[in-house]
């Protein structure tokens, strides 16, 4: 089914300066969309278009979603990990329950923050300082936060930026096992991981270019179902994901 289709978008903060030009994408509820590209390249700016933060100047976005069903992971959610916050505390200040009480929240409320934190796997965690965790646990308490929701499609920007190779896959495994109710749509760099696990992939640079990952993987050769990501970018028609970006 699909849930969203962007149609002739395109965005510019400064006058005569587009970021996101002519950009046409579907996706679809079991989607696991990759968004990839090189720095400055317009991804996170059309995350935040699909999210209603920014508004388009030219096309259209039609969602068969309502907003509040479209969770978000953002970039950078490192920042104040020094907080003295429990990891349960994070996951409920997603909550958008309206049973909040005066002090604190609701048993409701705490039992779903736990029934997230237990999607994740992290439910052994839930009275640990956030800043006491690994990066790639402290990403999955951010996304038990987003799951609070029950969101349809999860948007995450960069989800293991600074996080060693053992956690990325710990993310991108439980984002895997996610996708079987939800679609995700990831922006990233680790393309060599992240590939393994996406079904489509958007090339973003300006310009949107969009590629079956499952129809190229056919005709490529991969090692212990590991993509290798030189043949990857041949097949995809890049020499390089980063530091290409055109101005205009
Ligand atoms: N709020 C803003 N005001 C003006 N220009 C902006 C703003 N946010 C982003 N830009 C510019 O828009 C372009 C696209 O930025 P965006 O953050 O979408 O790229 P990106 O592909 O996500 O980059 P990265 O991979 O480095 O995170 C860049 O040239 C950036 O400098």
């Amino acid at each position: 089914m699909e849930i969203l289709n962007i149609k002739d978008l395109s965005y510019a903060y400064k006058e005569n300066y587009k970021v996101l030009e002519d950009i046409n994408l579907t996706i679809n509820n079991d989607d696991f969309l990759a968004i990839i590209g090189p720095n400055g390249g317009g991804k996170s700016t059309l995350l935040k278009l699909i999210l209603g933060l920014l508004k388009p100047q030219n096309g259209k976005i039609s969602k068969n979603i309502k907003n509040e069903l479209i969770g978000y992971v953002p970039q950078n959610t490192n920042l104040n990990i020094d907080f003295p916050i429990t990891a349960l505390e994070v996951v409920l200040m997603g909550h958008i329950g309206n049973k909040k009480k005066l002090f604190g929240y609701s048993k409701e409320d705490i039992s779903c923050a736990m029934h997230s934190l237990e999607k994740v796997g992290m439910s052994d965690f839930s009275n640990r300082r956030i800043g006491d965790l690994s990066g790639g646990q402290r990403q999955r308490v951010f996304i038990a936060r987003a799951l609070c929701a029950n969101p349809k499609v999860m948007l995450l920007d960069e989800p293991t930026a600074s996080i060693d190779v053992k956690g990325q896959k710990e993310v991108y495994e439980l984002l895997k096992e996610l996708n079987k109710s939800i679609c995700i749509v990831v922006v990233s760099h680790d393309i060599s991981v992240l590939l393994n696990y996406a079904n489509n992939v958007a090339h973003v640079n300006k310009n949107l270019v969009y590629h079956n990952l499952e129809s190229i993987q056919k005709d490529i050769h991969t090692v212990d179902d590991h993509l290798c990501e030189v043949e990857l970018l041949k097949a995809l028609g890049k020499t390089q994901v980063c530091c290409d970006h055109k101005l205009q």
